[in-house]
């Protein structure tokens, strides 16, 4: 359960990775102390930073640069890559398009989702059918995001390994029928700054993102290093800053997390606010279950509230296929 944190915790998770595949990693000492941090965060807060995940700087950078200068386009280039129901909600959707609790959030976005072939799941999985529509514009454009989402999908599986320990359980628990087939989705997004007219602010942009928890297991979020706009809401309903901590990710919890950890830990909601000037980017990575899995609360947590579950069993993928059709405001 979340409580009245006010700071986000640091995680160095260097010795994880080392150990990571490592059978007897549950064994480790080095494994076992970013574990008991790992935990500890999630349960308080539901959200930390990671460092020392093996992504290089220059690459989170590359990423959100690239991203800036789609945005930077005129609108006509970037709606060659439309987001719509055809495309299965894959591709550019401008500001003011998406929308949080009934109001439209001040940002655009490229929303890519792991690819769904036809019928591959059914009448469930319809609506998500379709491939990703990559930019022609910057060059470069889809092979430097395939690298990062390939880098992101291996990286959220062992802090996945680690979680899984935190839950008492063993480091596969999240592999096989669970997320062994990860669904993954990835937003790149840009949030317009404050605009000066006549050297009065214009708060044009007021939210960035509306409160929302997240839909999965775990986000991976790569944000700009010098605006302080993320917020995260503690349990006392204060609005805590996630700032920037240039190197790092900045992970939190989704909404299958909590239900296999039984309320355990938290999908916390969070908010953007650009207040700054300038624009914003952020690239999100959300690692999230078998798209078909069907969840529920972990054996090791039930027993934790004496064999209780609190919490419903959910189909991640109709989970994710109610939220996108209440996402966008109608054309
Ligand atoms: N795939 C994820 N998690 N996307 C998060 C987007 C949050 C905003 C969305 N309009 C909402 O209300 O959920
Ligand atoms: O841009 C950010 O800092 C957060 C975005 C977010 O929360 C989301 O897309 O789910
Ligand atoms: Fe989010």
């Amino acid at each position: 359960m979340a409580t009245d944190f006010s700071s986000i915790p640091i995680i160095d998770i260097g010795l994880l990775l080392a150990k990571a595949d490592d059978p007897k990693m549950a064994e480790d000492p080095g494994v076992l102390e970013v574990v008991r941090n790992l935990d500890k965060a999630c349960t308080e807060a539901g959200f930390f930073y990671v460092k020392n995940h093996g992504i290089s700087n220059t690459l989170l950078k590359e990423v959100r640069d690239i991203t800036r200068r789609f945005f930077e386009l005129p609108y006509e280039e970037k709606t060659k890559i439309k987001m719509t129901q055809a495309t299965g909600f894959r591709g550019y959707e401008r500001i003011g398009e998406n929308i949080t609790q009934g109001v439209p959030d001040m940002h655009e976005a490229i929303d890519c989702y792991r690819e769904v072939t036809k019928g591959m799941y059914g009448d469930l999985g319809k609506v998500m059918e379709g491939y990703n529509h990559w930019p022609q514009n910057p060059p470069k454009f889809k092979v430097l995001i395939e690298e990062y989402i390939s880098l992101c999908t291996e990286l959220a599986r062992k802090i996945m390994r680690g979680i899984a320990l935190a839950l008492g359980g063993s480091p596969g628990e999240f592999e096989g029928h669970r997320a062994g087939d990860p669904f993954w989705v990835m937003r790149l997004i840009g949030y317009p700054g404050v605009t000066n007219v006549n050297g009065t602010d214009v708060l044009k942009n007021d939210i960035g993102c509306g409160a929302h928890t997240d839909y999965g297991l775990l986000t991976l979020l790569n944000q700009d290093d010098d605006i302080n706009a993320l917020q995260v809401r503690n349990l006392r309903g204060e609005w805590i800053s996630a700032p920037p901590v240039p190197g790092s990710f900045v992970c939190n919890i989704g909404d299958m997390l909590k239900i296999y950890s039984n309320g355990l830990y938290e999908s916390t909601l969070h908010r953007v606010i650009n207040n700054s000037t300038k624009y914003r980017v952020s690239v999100v990575f959300f690692y999230e279950t078998n798209f078909d899995t069907a969840v529920e609360p972990l054996d090791t947590q039930k027993t934790r509230i004496n064999g209780n579950n609190k919490f419903e069993r959910a189909v991640y993928g109709e989970h994710l296929v109610r939220k996108v059709l209440t996402n966008f405001v109608e054309e």
